[in-house]
């Protein structure tokens, strides 16, 4: 369409499905990217992602993200950009509301757990390992199963690699990724459509700043502590000058509103010259670039980069959420331990395909642990292993 950019992608140029549809009647009038982005909408493991840890695990408060909630303000981001920069928002969106798919019950936790029960090497005798944007292809390319043809959603190749490439170029793809490349190659080692490149760094913004706002709802962070951060510190600033009537408490919102505007702002002026620079005059020349060409400025990468860090060590890593963690590392372990032990503990639909020999048994258990919302994994774990205290922050 016109109004694009001739470095957008452009879905009457996609290269196509893996499976070929002859279901043109009701096909209607959306095009490729907005059919991938309606199929991931309409999709159990989307579904399934209301109920999954973003920072807190199984929050009984009805304020803090979860992974769904994140996603959808990963979203509103990264059409925001995209329209900015007048690439195509329907892949940008579809991207952005897939992102986190593959990610299994209790967050980080139950990946390093899943990590642990699939040893990584295959010479040696493991599974393959786990990793969470891996497994987002695996759910997409061979979990989901809504069509009666074939498995998966059948997603265009655009939006396979751009999830594949969420992290920017694969040198060495993990097991589920290599998997998924063999059946669909994805080009796994040049530079991702910028549609891509905006998901991936919206997914930053996005958890940037509303993972300052659950912390301070959750009183694991006080705003006192946060200003020594030099980015929330100006735009605590910033929020005082314009507001100074109004109560601190009152401003919280305020101040995650402006910080979100600042960054989008920023990487928005930065893309710009990045693509003007570079001399890109498609999405071919931006996968050759050799370079990623959305991203933050100098300044706001390393200020970024200082939030971060300030995150993981008074959040992330927060002494009650580290032991939220080990309980949760302990549920998605004991349940893999019972699974395998005792297969006859497996649900029938997932019984009935079991393979009979590891590594494929042990990735077919994981397969179906990865795709349990947090509650789920709590009630399985209470009646087939036993009951569990669950630590403050659950
Ligand atoms: N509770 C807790 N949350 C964490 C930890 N590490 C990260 N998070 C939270 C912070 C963010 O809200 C979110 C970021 O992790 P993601 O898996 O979504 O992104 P990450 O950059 O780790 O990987 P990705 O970009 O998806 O490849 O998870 C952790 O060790 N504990």
């Amino acid at each position: 369409m016109s109004y694009r950019a001739p470095w957008a992608s452009d879905p009457a140029r996609s290269k196509g499905r893996l499976h070929e549809e002859q279901n043109g009647s009701v096909r209607g009038p959306r095009d490729a990217f907005q059919r991938d982005r309606d199929r991931i909408i309409h999709s159990i493991s989307f579904r399934r992602l209301r109920h999954k840890t973003q920072v807190f695990m199984a929050p009984d408060g009805d304020h803090f993200r979860v992974r769904l909630t994140h996603s959808l303000e990963v979203a509103q981001i990264g059409r925001t950009i995209a329209r900015t920069l007048a690439l195509n928002e329907d892949l940008t969106e579809a991207l952005c509301l897939a992102h986190d798919i593959g990610h299994p019950p209790f967050g980080h936790a139950g990946e390093d757990a899943l990590k642990a029960a699939l040893m990584p090497s295959v010479e040696d005798g493991g599974q393959g390992g786990f990793d969470h944007n891996g497994h987002t292809l695996r759910t997409l390319v061979t979990i989901e199963r809504p069509y009666p043809m074939w498995n998966g959603l059948n997603l265009t190749w655009e939006t396979l690699e751009g999830l594949a490439k969420h992290n920017g170029p694969v040198r060495n793809p993990g097991w589920a990724l290599a998997a998924a490349d063999a059946e669909f190659p994805l080009a796994l080692t040049s530079f991702s459509s910028l549609e891509a490149q905006v998901a991936a760094i919206a997914d930053d913004i996005a958890y940037d700043n509303h993972d300052i706002d659950d912390g301070l709802r959750a009183g694991l962070l006080t705003l006192d502590q946060m200003l020594a951060v030099p980015l929330v510190a100006r735009g605590w600033d910033d929020v005082r000058r314009r507001f100074p009537d109004v109560a601190p408490k009152r401003l919280v919102g305020e101040l995650v509103r402006t910080q979100i505007g600042t960054m989008v702002n920023d990487l928005i002026a930065e893309t710009r010259q990045r693509i003007a620079a570079s001399g890109v005059t498609s999405v071919d020349d931006v996968r050759a670039a050799g370079q990623c060409l959305v991203g933050f400025s100098p300044e706001m990468r390393e200020a970024e980069r200082d939030l971060k860090r300030f995150m993981y060590a008074n959040l992330y890593h927060h002494p009650r959420q580290l032991a939220a963690a080990d309980a949760a590392h302990g549920i998605v372990s004991g349940l893999f331990a019972v699974y395998r032990d005792d297969p006859a503990t497996i649900p029938e639909e997932w019984r009935e395909r079991l393979p009979t020999d590891d590594p494929d048994r042990s990735r077919h258990i994981a397969d179906f642990i990865a795709g349990m919302t947090d509650r789920y994994a709590v009630s399985r774990y209470r009646e087939l292993v036993g009951p569990i205290d669950l630590p403050e922050g659950f």
